[in-house]
């Protein structure tokens, strides 16, 4: 068992965020190549259009709200499950729809579906991880929405050939499948420990942690990191409540909840969604079209899921995650700055300038699947799973997911219209956004590579417990901060 199990349940549970990528395939369906979507729905107008394609984000930010109240409630795993039914009950009906009212539902149901998944799986994996190797297990979550665009493309371009009404409910309906399995798979995958131990199961939970993180070298390891997460847990309820209002009650945990929001607006703030929702609209502004536009969208998304892995396997664990946010910004603020003067100089719907072409398709890719990948993309989801306390974790984290979703639906709302009025001045807001984005990184994040999830509290400045302190001074591990002593 050990590291090759818990590699495997954190990425099958990935599947999760596979749906949550997958599923912008809507972007192929409503274009003008679907005819027989176009035709069966009446040519829908653009605000029709609109609703289709937004609902679903609203949706999502209601998944996740409730998959805080969830998550705590009837754990983790469940909560998935529960995510995996509802997204095919949200695909079944998109895929069989029989007027817009219905379609538009069965958008609502499957976001709302997205949303709980999206904020549920990066909490499970980042509660069933080592330490030293949080970082790759819950960057799991960004490799998978990775492979969902990718997939989602991929398909919508294969659709286009089919005739008939399978053209449009065949890409919208397939989706059920890696939903199907995920909501079978995971009856066999574990409960969180941590969810374990606060629900008083206490056998159940040390039985899983030998399984996840138990070889035959480490058995003292293992023990300290179960006393440490028992006794973490324990300390927390009794001596704390688990209200709501708890998420700002003090200093240090208004500074975690505001680092975690933070986190995930900063990530919508670097046009990430300009970039993976409107790609064809900046390829086609450098002047390129047809088939060309979607050959580079797929080599992009390829790209992007291959840097992510190499980034979070190697990386992300070692150098931290201050580090590659930070330059990462800064990577994507330069990358944007260089789009904006090409598109200034020799952009337009009829140029055929080929060099400023390369160079403006290049520059989009070093943007997403260079600087996104090995940033933002992945480090957001890590973060906001792991600086949260167990008793207020799921509700924190659905805060911080939500906060992505709402930014997520003003970014894509706004997008279209700003292309179409500021052309390249456009892409300067968010060389801003990056550039503020490295600031607030910079000053207001603190580092938490390599730290257990129950180190949190001495990171964010709150109070440990004493006997956590006395197990690490005794067995001589992780950094010990006495300030924080209570
Ligand atoms: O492309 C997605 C994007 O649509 C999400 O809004 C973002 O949170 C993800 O990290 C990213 O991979």
């Amino acid at each position: 068992m050990g590291l090759f199990y818990n590699f495997s349940v954190a990425l099958f549970s990935a599947l999760g965020s596979f749906l949550f990528g997958d599923s912008g395939i809507i972007g192929s369906v409503v274009s003008q190549q679907f005819n027989h979507f176009q035709s069966y729905f009446g040519f829908p107008g653009p605000n029709i259009v609109g609703a289709i394609v937004s609902t679903f984000a609203g949706g999502c930010f209601f998944g996740a709200a409730a998959a805080g109240w969830l998550a705590s409630h009837i754990g983790r795993k469940r909560t998935i499950q529960l995510g995996a039914l509802v997204a095919m009950l949200g695909c079944a009906l998109q895929a069989g729809a029989r007027n817009v009212s219905y379609l538009i539902v069965g958008r609502l149901i499957a976001g709302w579906a997205i949303g709980c998944l999206s904020m549920v799986v990066p909490l499970y994996q980042s509660e069933i991880s080592p330490p030293h190797m949080r970082g790759f297990l819950t960057g799991l979550t960004q490799f998978m929405i990775s492979i969902g665009f990718l997939v989602a493309n991929w398909i919508g371009y294969g659709a286009q050939f089919i005739q008939g009404q399978a053209q449009w409910r065949v890409p919208l309906g397939v989706q059920i499948v890696p939903a199907l399995m995920l909501f079978l798979g995971m009856f066999v995958l574990p409960f969180s420990p941590r969810w374990l131990v606060d629900q008083g199961r206490i056998d159940e939970a040390r039985v899983v942690v030998q399984r996840l993180h138990g070889n035959n070298t480490n058995k003292e390891f293992i023990e300290l990191e179960f006393a440490e997460m028992l006794e973490q847990i324990r300390y927390e309820k009794e001596n704390y409540s688990t209200r709501f209002s708890d998420l700002w009650s003090t200093p240090p945990m208004l500074r975690r909840t505001l680092t975690g929001m933070g986190i995930q607006i900063c990530t919508q703030f670097t046009g990430i969604n300009v970039s993976s929702y409107f790609q064809p609209t900046l390829y086609a502004a450098l002047g390129l079209s047809g088939h060309k536009i979607l050959m580079i969208t797929g080599i992009n998304g390829a790209l992007g899921a291959i840097t992510t892995i190499i980034f979070i396997f190697f990386f992300l664990d070692r150098i931290g995650r201050k580090p590659p946010l930070v330059v990462g910004a800064v990577g994507m603020a330069v990358s944007l700055a260089v789009e904006a003067a090409i598109n200034a100089k020799w952009g337009g719907v009829d140029s055929h300038n080929t060099a400023a072409q390369t160079a403006g398709v290049a520059f989009i890719i070093i943007f997403s699947a260079l600087f996104f990948s090995t940033s933002f993309g992945p480090v957001s989801w890590v973060y906001q799973s792991e600086i949260f306390p167990m008793r207020i974790r799921a509700q924190g984290t659905a805060v911080c997911t939500c906060a992505n979703w709402a930014c997520n639906v003003l970014i894509s709302q706004v997008a279209p219209i700003g292309m179409a009025r500021i052309s390249w001045r456009f892409y300067i807001l968010f060389v801003l956004t990056n550039l503020v984005n490295a600031l607030v990184v910079l000053f207001f994040f603190p580092e938490t590579k390599g730290k257990s999830l129950e180190e949190m509290d001495a990171v964010f400045g709150d109070q440990i417990i004493p006997h956590a302190l006395e197990t690490k001074k005794t067995h001589n591990i992780g950094e010990v901060d006495e300030k924080s002593e209570v």
